[in-house]
């Protein structure tokens, strides 16, 4: 059975994206590592190679976890696949409470951001973060918290017995979450042999050069690859300089390979972070 690192504890939505990437769409049974922090996946994974981390990358309201970039390329792991899963959250509490008698309300702050519109709706509640939404859940449930909700999934409200004061909380029902497969690079080879690779993440920084961002687009596009994200990201230390970080989607791994070739060279620091077959579901 394999071995999940996930941030959060059990009913965390990496838990839920971690059993729809392996149990429902590939019928593998896992047991979950909780971790604290998004650090404590990478360190989990480097640490056993028999272990698969899960990290959320991106989510469709509150944008990018550009933390969890870094954390990623500076590791050394590889990216494998990726899983999206549709997020909507409710407000639990305890079976006593109602929505006029809660006073607090945590939740990891991701969630909280998702949920800014009906958090303005009670502006004398105080927000509080916390490292997962499943956490919150079990620290009220545990510890009898009154006046106390969380934010979180449906099942992590059933799974720690709290009523459910209110669902769909989300701001917009379109909330979506992309997480991102990471095993050591020892084994992405043994990974991806199963899969039709068609997608792929890379990284790189430009030089500062009239056209130099310009230059790498119009390649990827002369080799008809479809690129599906461009994030950046100040590098520290060296100010109004960026590291770019692209998702491509290939129908001809060839055109990749040789679009990835021509454009190295125009790049500093390039590095394929994951060649990995593209999740098309949701929900
Ligand atoms: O707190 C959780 O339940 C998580 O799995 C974390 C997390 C995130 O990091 O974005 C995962 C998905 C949702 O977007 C909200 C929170």
């Amino acid at each position: 059975m394999k071995t999940v690192a996930i941030q959060g504890i059990a009913g965390a939505y990496h838990e839920i994206a971690a059993r729809k990437y392996f149990e429902e769409q590939r019928g593998e049974k896992i047991e979950i590592l909780a971790c604290t922090l998004f650090e404590d996946i990478i360190a989990a994974v480097k640490k056993d190679p028999n272990i698969v981390g899960i990290m959320a990358i991106e989510n469709t309201i509150a944008g990018s976890l550009l933390q969890n970039h870094e954390l990623i390329r500076e590791s050394d792991l590889f990216v494998v696949g990726e899983q999206k899963i549709h997020i909507s959250h409710v407000l639990a509490a305890l079976s006593s409470e109602s929505l006029d008698s809660i006073k607090e309300i945590e939740s990891h702050p991701i969630a909280l951001m998702q949920c800014s519109d009906f958090l303005r709706t009670m502006p004398r509640v105080k927000i509080l973060e916390n490292e997962d939404t499943a956490l919150s859940a079990k620290l009220i449930a545990e510890n009898n918290w009154r006046g106390h909700a969380a934010i979180c999934s449906k099942y992590a409200a059933e799974l720690y017995g709290l009523k459910i004061l209110e669902e769909g909380i989300e701001i917009n029902k379109h909330n979506f979450t992309r997480f991102l497969l990471l095993v050591n690079k020892w084994l992405a080879e043994d990974w991806t042999l199963s899969e039709v690779n068609n997608k792929a993440s890379v990284v790189f920084t430009l030089p500062h050069t009239h056209g130099s961002l310009s230059k790498v687009l119009t390649i990827f596009s002369f080799y008809d690859v479809n690129l599906t994200r461009i994030q950046s990201l100040p590098i520290i230390g060296k100010e109004w300089e960026y590291l770019f970080y692209i998702d491509i989607i290939f129908d001809n791994i060839l055109s990749y390979k040789q679009s990835v070739d021509a454009v190295r060279p125009l790049t500093n620091d390039f590095k394929v972070l994951g060649e990995y077959k593209e999740n098309k579901m949701v929900e």
